[in-house]
């Protein structure tokens, strides 16, 4: 027996498993996860390692072959656990352990960088403006390059200031005295959460909400950890439930993780969990500094913190007696990295809770197609509400047929019954939602008269719109020569389908003069905090219409909409890939989902050219099952997760010669590896975007009923591509479903 052991993951390099004896009073005490200290190198020095695996058999000359010394003694068993994750991840997802490892471990506290002090501009932008005029003209650059880069960013790390903008600790001194800015002491391990504490006041369950705790709590506490998905139509009370089940969670001494979008981890929510936890909740997001997490860290290690809510890397947070790990909005595609690991934050919570024994709680008003699925199979549980939590109606949908309009002459992009609407609600004084759909957008080509959208006759995506008048498959590589005129209706009006949040603003403005509008897009959240203002402001009713992107439909709760429109409900239906329809659907039930939450009933209008299609039909009667029922076939006919498992190889690189003829080796090479295995191998072809920067790109899909397949054939690839200087200059990542 040998141990498997990773040096050091701090250096990238040193990427490689080495082999150590295992001394006899250690055998059967070392496990997997430990730290322990190993001689390495030439010099014998002794050197912290990490125990991933033990082998029978080396490859490595016995007599070479050394011993470890120890286990260190201030090891935390956590780290095993999370260590044992990142294991998984490897397997699964691809990649090397380094880089798995350092997905799940937390930087510890030696290396984190020290954030003592902080530098804090006490000047509004137009006096701090004023300010720096008089230091341009009396000559003090220095004084005016540490006041221009606050004016940037008003706070900032002290040392990292001095460093960046090259000024001497007396300038900045000098500021403070003029009053310009404030040096900040900053306490140790501070919580990032600095709310009052509001009382929300105790809650009533409604008996839905009483049934899907009493099942979950049942289960809980007879000791069977599983794996629920809250299933409750937008409004129900989903983050009632979740607060009353990691309280009892907590309440038996155990840890609780919370997971939130990062783009709904908003003041809100933020505040219902700490009127209920207070100081015991923490948050992370990434707005944090490096040195801001690892106190958060530390806080949890000394057992400072029960609750953590953050956004996907929150999962790895070190708790040492993690009870309940639980994904808002799970369908929400931002939980899966796109980073190798390219791990899913679902499939690696229910790994972890399997690991730690923990619950896993899925919550959504619009499933992803794994999840429910795997409540059909009997892996998971489903907890249902299916009415709003205060008792209001789901919201009345009228879907509008854009060829319609066209052919009654009105071009516009807002349809006639969307603008009659419109002017109700202005008039009534009522706030209103113009969503539009852009995600997933990848220049699919579709016909305004009848709607026919040009489409791969291999895999039953889109093709793309590419220069040079090519049509093209992102899938399969499949190409076609680009069309003037409709093939089903013989129309001119075929094309790219373009819009932006811009150019919808300018037209509501210019139609309803009388109106304030606030647009949110990329856009105008690019400053900090941009995205809370904006949505504050609309929340104090300072505005009668957001217009946004699929930004404004995360959970937000603002009782004053009575009107939500989506104006181009096609937009995500053609996207290039195979969930498509999916993610179409829970968009438009989502954004739906925004309106009539308060006294008053909601109406929705989804505009589209598609009225027929199953993702718009069952998202305009907020019908999941039906939409659910002909999604999987879907994806049984066609092969694609979750009815089977879909093994993406993305490979890029400079050289286009070189990257083709690698590519054709890959594929070859799947085909070998697979042999008698049932795997279907798809492509070379270029994905949605062939090349970023003179990066050029190519993507191969590996296809099988039985995913073990699929892994093993990655793990072959792994070494074949490791072994082979070919690939060198080439990046390869490998993607489990993607
Ligand atoms: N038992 C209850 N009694 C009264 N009001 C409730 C109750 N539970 C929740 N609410 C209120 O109902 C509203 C909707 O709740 P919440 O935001 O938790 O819904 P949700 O299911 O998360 O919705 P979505 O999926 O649309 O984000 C909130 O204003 C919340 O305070
Ligand atoms: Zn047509
Ligand atoms: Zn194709």
């Amino acid at each position: 027996m040998f141990a498997d052991i990773i040096i050091d993951i701090t250096h990238e390099k040193l990427d490689k498993v080495f082999q150590y004896r295992i001394p006899p009073e250690l055998e059967g005490v070392l496990q997997v996860g430990m730290e322990v200290i190993v001689p390495f190198g030439k010099g014998n020095k002794e050197t912290h390692g990490y125990v991933i695996g033990f082998s029978e058999k080396t490859d490595y000359d016995l007599a070479k072959i050394k011993e470890v010394l120890c286990i260190e003694e201030n090891h935390q068993e956590i780290e095993s656990k999370l260590i044992a994750l990142a294991a998984w991840i490897r397997e699964y997802y691809g990649g090397t352990m380094i880089q798995a490892l350092k997905t799940v471990l937390p930087i510890k506290k030696k290396e984190r960088i020290q954030h003592k002090r902080k530098v804090k501009l006490l000047l509004n932008e137009e006096e701090g403006k004023k300010q720096l005029d008089i230091y341009l003209h009396k000559n003090q650059k220095a004084r005016a390059r540490l006041l221009a880069g606050l004016l940037d960013q008003p706070q900032q790390d002290y040392e990292l200031i001095t460093k960046k903008l090259n000024v001497t600790l007396s300038v900045i001194r000098s500021l403070e005295e003029q009053g310009v800015l404030e040096i900040q002491e900053e306490e140790n391990f501070r919580n990032p959460i600095h709310y009052q504490k509001k009382d929300f006041g105790p809650l009533t369950h409604t008996p839905e909400q009483q049934q899907a705790i009493d099942t979950f709590w049942k289960d809980y506490s007879q000791r069977h950890y599983g794996t629920y998905l809250l299933y409750g139509v937008t409004g129900s009370g989903k983050t009632e439930v979740y607060i009353e089940m990691i309280s009892r969670v907590v309440s038996q001494g155990k840890q609780a993780i919370m997971l939130i979008p990062e783009i709904a981890l908003t003041y809100q929510t933020v505040m219902r969990f700490y009127a209920r936890f207070g100081n015991r909740v923490s948050i992370l997001n990434s707005r944090l500094s490096q040195g801001e997490r690892s106190d958060q860290m530390e806080r949890v290690r000394r057992g400072e913190v029960d609750v953590m809510i953050g956004p996907r890397s929150a999962l790895f947070t070190p708790f040492s007696n993690l009870g309940l790990i639980v994904i808002d909005e799970e369908h929400e595609p931002t939980y899966k990295s796109e980073q190798v690991p390219r791990y899913h934050a679902r499939e690696t919570a229910i790994r972890r809770a399997q690991i730690e024994q923990a619950s896993v709680v899925l919550g959504s008003a619009t499933p992803s197609v794994e999840a429910f699925s795997w409540c059909q199979g009997g892996s998971c549980t489903m907890l249902e509400l299916k009415n709003r939590a205060t008792r209001q109606v789901m919201p009345k949908v009228y879907t509008v047929d854009m060829r319609e309009e066209l052919k009654n002459g009105n071009r516009s992009i807002l349809s006639d019954r969307l603008t009659e609407l419109m002017e109700k609600c202005l008039s009534e004084h009522h706030q209103m939602m113009l969503f539009l759909n852009r995600r997933g957008y990848a220049g699919f080509v579709s016909c305004r008269s009848c709607g026919y959208v040009v489409k791969c006759p291999h895999c039953d995506v889109s093709l793309s719109e590419h220069r040079g008048g090519r049509l093209i498959c992102h899938y399969c590589g499949h190409e076609e020569r680009m069309i003037k005129t409709c093939p089903s209706c013989g129309s001119p009006y075929i094309g790219g389908f373009r819009m932006g949040t811009q150019q919808v603003e300018d037209l509501v403005k210019k139609r309803f003069p009388q109106a304030r509008v606030l647009r949110m897009d990329l856009d105008t959240t690019k400053n900090k905090d941009g995205h809370e203002k904006i949505l504050s402001a609309f929340a104090n009713e300072e505005a009668d219409i957001l217009i946004g992107t699929q930004m404004i439909v995360k959970g937000h709760d603002f009782p004053g909409v009575t009107l939500v429109g989506i104006l181009a409900a096609d937009m995500s239906l053609y996207g290039d890939d195979y969930r498509s329809g999916e993610r179409t659907f829970q968009l438009l039930v989502q954004a739906a989902g925004r309106a009539g939450r308060g006294n008053l009933p909601g109406e929705v209008v989804i505009q589209t050219y598609s009225p027929e299609h199953y993702s718009i039909v069952n998202a305009a009667k907020q019908d999941y099952e039906s939409f659910y029922e002909e999604e999987i076939s879907y994806r049984r006919l066609m092969g694609y997760p979750p009815a089977a498992g879909l093994m993406a190889i993305y490979a890029s690189g400079a050289d286009e010669a070189l990257l083709t003829k690698a590519s054709g080796y890959l594929k070859d090479f799947a085909v070998r590896a697979a042999g008698e295995a049932p795997m279907a191998v798809i492509g070379p072809a270029s994905p949605g975007i062939g090349k970023i920067n003179d990066i050029y790109r190519k993507v191969i899909y590996l296809k099988s009923e039985d995913e073990r397949i699929l892994m093993a054939v990655k793990d072959r690839m792994e070494k074949y591509i490791e072994i082979n200087r070919g690939f060198q200059s080439l990046k390869i990542q490998f993607d489990m479903n993607p």
